[in-house]
């Protein structure tokens, strides 16, 4: 029926699922939603539909005119609503099932209520057949229209001219309330003016609550762009990949033999623009991808508005959306002032000066100003946290040791099993010891029960509580719970809510590495994570370092059946890399919910592992290379070492194994190699040796090569893994923000602490199931026995 050609063009942000019935020549502007089960008809002239307009679910948007239907922006078009006026300006509404012929232009801030229809013919009554025109096709709905408009023209006082006018006059329509035009049938065409109440009896509005109500729809609309964003599965490129996954089987052998340029086609180099030591290579070619995999991955990223989501975040818009916060951890790294939208967010102010004072704070113990109790200088710090509050800290001290100021120790106290604070203050000396207090929360158990042992423990020899002051400093947002416990005002460092605990060791939380290393290389660090943030915020998808990433584990992940991912840095200062990104990427990722709150139908983050070669070579690589599951690997590695000895020769040795293993993953060995190698007739005969010796290959890998382990390389390499994290979020719909997995545990384990002091009694009162008061039970039944070894 539609004599124009079909044709869609979409601005960016737009929400439109796959079942809106979309014909002729459409234009939808930037940000405007539309539901499922709607209908944009450009039946003869094209339809062009503003910005941020929401249009719900059955309605109905006609242009049987050949002149163009322009539809202005923040325009409401709610249930069932049936538009086919001549043209329609900028924060209207159209309430539920209300109708608009094609005879009448609507102006600007009018209100069409529910089940009211705006017609040319003023008090004039309609011949069913008239109504049909106006109000579409369908019978029902046409007869529905006629009730309706009856019903509205009755009520319509006799003065319905004063704001209904008469064909060919001069409407009182603002801006975009475009101009009355000669309708093709005889009906009059009239204007409705701005501010127009169409409820049956016309009114004027007074204009007052404009501001509040354009607030509101700008609220609903954000509301809409997360409730509607639909599954991962349910997006066209999705189900092609699926697809593809099964009918295209990529062999790496015959891949490589097959492109000479492979290599090239899927690498990319990352140099810092301000920070030009800063170098990575990615090395993504012995990957099960091909060029249309590889290409329909891109599109899932951009279906799945991968970017939009991205620049949401950097915008400080509450992308965690559960719990209502911005997820700003970059804004903690931008030194320059880069993203401007952030500036936006309450608390982005305070980052330089808080900088500020960690920078005094970690310069006044390295110099020896700050001294303790007795007047020593400090000789160890001790970072009480767990978690982000904890990973992050001593992943960074380790990755940085070649930075370290080597007569300072530092120790990371998180377990609260008692062994692990006894073994630290077995070594720390009460007046030349700070304690780090890092906790977000200010709440969690571990360290609020760990800090008070310290403190118990620094005042047995210290004896005045005054003296603590000189020795605990609380990084927290929580700033009262903190003054509760001693801690001085100037001792405190703050952050805010909008820094997630895995991502705060650019916070606050840093002050322990800002000790460490000094200032100025904690601030390099920072430096060399922003550059991986201006680069993951600008540059295209298929260039992206953490959008290539995340694609590509994604694919394992979704397509063929991949369940974990190792983290494998060939770098022995990197031995706890793989331990923090498994809270990154596990607490991220590790979701069944979308934000939309459906269940997921696919799998979404995988197991992280991992730990540094080559020991994981003489541990668990036997697996990766002839165990029965896939395991996608990244392996890491600097080209220059921090420790050159033996003229290099550990290092070159380090690096061999660097290049060989994702060698051997990759092609592996066929039994015809293992034949050829086999000089023994008897191994020749033996084929439980032979087969045992063959190494199927094909096993995924990627392969990262910077320069060297500096704090700005180190700050850039996190911050790839976390926009990696991110960008996989996005693309399966879940927040990856918040943690509310790790809450369930936690309650329950504060409900059984009392038991464990009670008797078997009261553990049968509390009703836990058999299995746990059984253990419990035993537990009690042994807890005073003492064995003697
Ligand atoms: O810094 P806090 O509030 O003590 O929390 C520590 C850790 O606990 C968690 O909330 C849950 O494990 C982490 O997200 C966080 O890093």
């Amino acid at each position: 029926m539609s004599s124009t050609k079909d044709r869609l063009d979409v601005g960016s942000k737009v929400t439109l699922p796959q079942d809106v019935d979309i014909r002729g020549h459409v234009t939808i502007g930037t940000g405007t939603v539309v539901h499922p089960k709607a209908a944009i008809l450009a039946l003869s002239g094209p339809i062009t539909i503003g910005a941020s307009c929401i249009i719900e679910e059955n309605v109905t948007i006609i242009n049987r005119s050949p002149s163009p239907l322009v539809i202005g922006s923040h325009n409401l078009f709610e249930v069932g609503s049936h538009i086919e006026a001549r043209s329609i300006g900028d924060h209207n509404t159209f309430e539920v099932k209300s109708r608009v012929s094609s005879q009448v232009a609507i102006g600007s801030f009018t209100t069409i209520s529910a089940g009211c229809a705006a017609t040319a013919a003023g008090t004039r009554g309609y011949t069913q057949e008239e109504l049909g025109d106006l109000l579409g096709d369908d019978d029902e709905e046409a007869e529905a229209g006629l009730k309706v408009g009856a019903r509205a023209m009755k009520r319509t006082p006799s003065g319905a001219t004063e704001t209904i006018l008469e064909e060919g006059e001069e409407g009182e329509a603002g801006e975009g309330g475009g101009e009355a035009v000669t309708a093709p049938s005889a009906a009059p065409v009239v204007t409705l003016p701005d501010y127009t109440v169409f409820t049956g009896s016309v009114g004027v509005w007074s204009g007052q609550g404009r501001l509040q109500e354009e607030a509101l729809h700008a609220k609903h609309l954000d509301y809409l762009r997360q409730a509607m964003s639909p599954l991962a599965s349910q997006l066209p490129s999705w189900s092609k990949l699926d697809q593809l996954s099964k009918s295209n089987k990529v062999v790496l052998r015959d891949a490589f033999a097959k492109d000479s340029k492979r290599f090239d086609t899927y690498s990319r180099h990352f140099q810092g623009d301000r920070n030009k030591d800063i170098s990575v290579l990615l090395d993504f070619s012995k990957n099960l991808i091909d060029e249309e995999i590889w290409a329909t991955l891109l599109s899932l990223a951009k279906e799945a508005k991968v970017e939009e989501q991205r620049d949401a975040m950097f915008n400080g818009e509450q992308v965690n959306a559960s719990e209502g916060r911005s997820v700003l951890h970059v804004a903690l790294r931008d030194l320059d002032d880069d993203f401007k939208g952030k500036d936006k967010v309450e608390g982005v102010d305070e980052v330089i000066p808080e900088l500020k004072h960690i920078r005094d704070f970690s310069e006044a113990v390295r110099n020896g100003q700050w001294t303790g109790y007795t007047g020593k200088p400090i000789k160890s710090i001790v970072n009480i946290g767990i978690g982000g509050s904890d990973l992050g800290p001593a992943m960074v001290c380790e990755a940085l040791k070649p930075y370290a100021k080597r007569d300072l120790d530092a120790h990371f106290v998180s377990n609260i099993d008692g062994t692990h604070m006894a073994e630290a203050l077995r070594v720390c000396d009460p007046e030349s010891t700070v304690f780090i207090v890092a906790s977000k929360t200010f709440t969690t158990q571990e360290t609020i029960t760990n800090a008070t042992t310290a403190r118990d423990w620094f005042l047995e020899h210290a004896k005045d509580k005054k003296h603590v002051a000189k020795h605990f400093v609380a990084l927290s947002t929580n700033v009262k719970a903190a003054t509760e416990f001693g801690i001085a005002k100037e001792n405190m460092f703050k952050f805010w809510d909008w820094v997630g605990g895995r991502y705060s060791l650019w916070s606050a939380i840093g002050l322990s590495i800002a000790i460490v290393i000094g200032y100025e290389r904690f601030e390099e660090m920072l430096r060399g994570a922003n550059e991986m943030d201006r680069h993951y915020a600008s540059t295209p998808l298929d260039q992206n370092i953490p959008v290539i990433l995340g694609l590509i584990n994604l694919y394992y992940n979704n397509f063929l059946g991949a369940q974990t991912h190792a983290i494998l840095p060939y770098d022995q200062y990197m031995h706890r890399f793989a331990d923090y990104f498994q809270q990154g990427d596990m607490e991220s990722n590790g979701k069944f919910i979308t934000k939309s709150g459906e269940r997921v139908q696919y799998q979404t983050g995988p197991i992280i592992w991992g730990q540094a070669g080559t020991n994981g070579q003489h541990a668990f690589y036997q697996l990766i290379h002839q165990g029965t599951k896939l395991i996608p690997c990244d392996f890491l590695a600097p080209i220059e070492t921090q420790n050159p000895i033996r003229g290099g020769e550990h290092h070159r040795i380090l690096l061999s194994n660097y290049f060989a293993q994702p060698e051997a993953l990759a092609f592996g060995k066929t039994e015809e190699q293992v034949r050829e190698e086999t000089t023994s007739k008897e191994d020749l005969d033996n084929s439980f040796l032979i087969k045992s010796k063959v190494f199927d290959g094909n096993k995924p890998t990627n392969s990262i090569l910077f320069q060297k382990l500096t704090p700005g390389t180190l700050g850039a390499l996190i911050a790839m893994y976390e926009h990696k994290i991110a960008t996989e979020g996005f693309i399966w719909g879940i927040n990856s923000f918040d943690q509310f997995g790790v809450e369930l545990g936690k309650v329950l384990a504060k409900k059984i602490l009392p038991l464990l002091s009670a008797d078997a009694a009261k553990v049968d009162a509390e009703k836990h199931d058999g299995s746990t008061s059984g253990l419990i039970k035993h537990y009690l039944a042994n807890a005073n026995k003492k064995t003697s070894s």
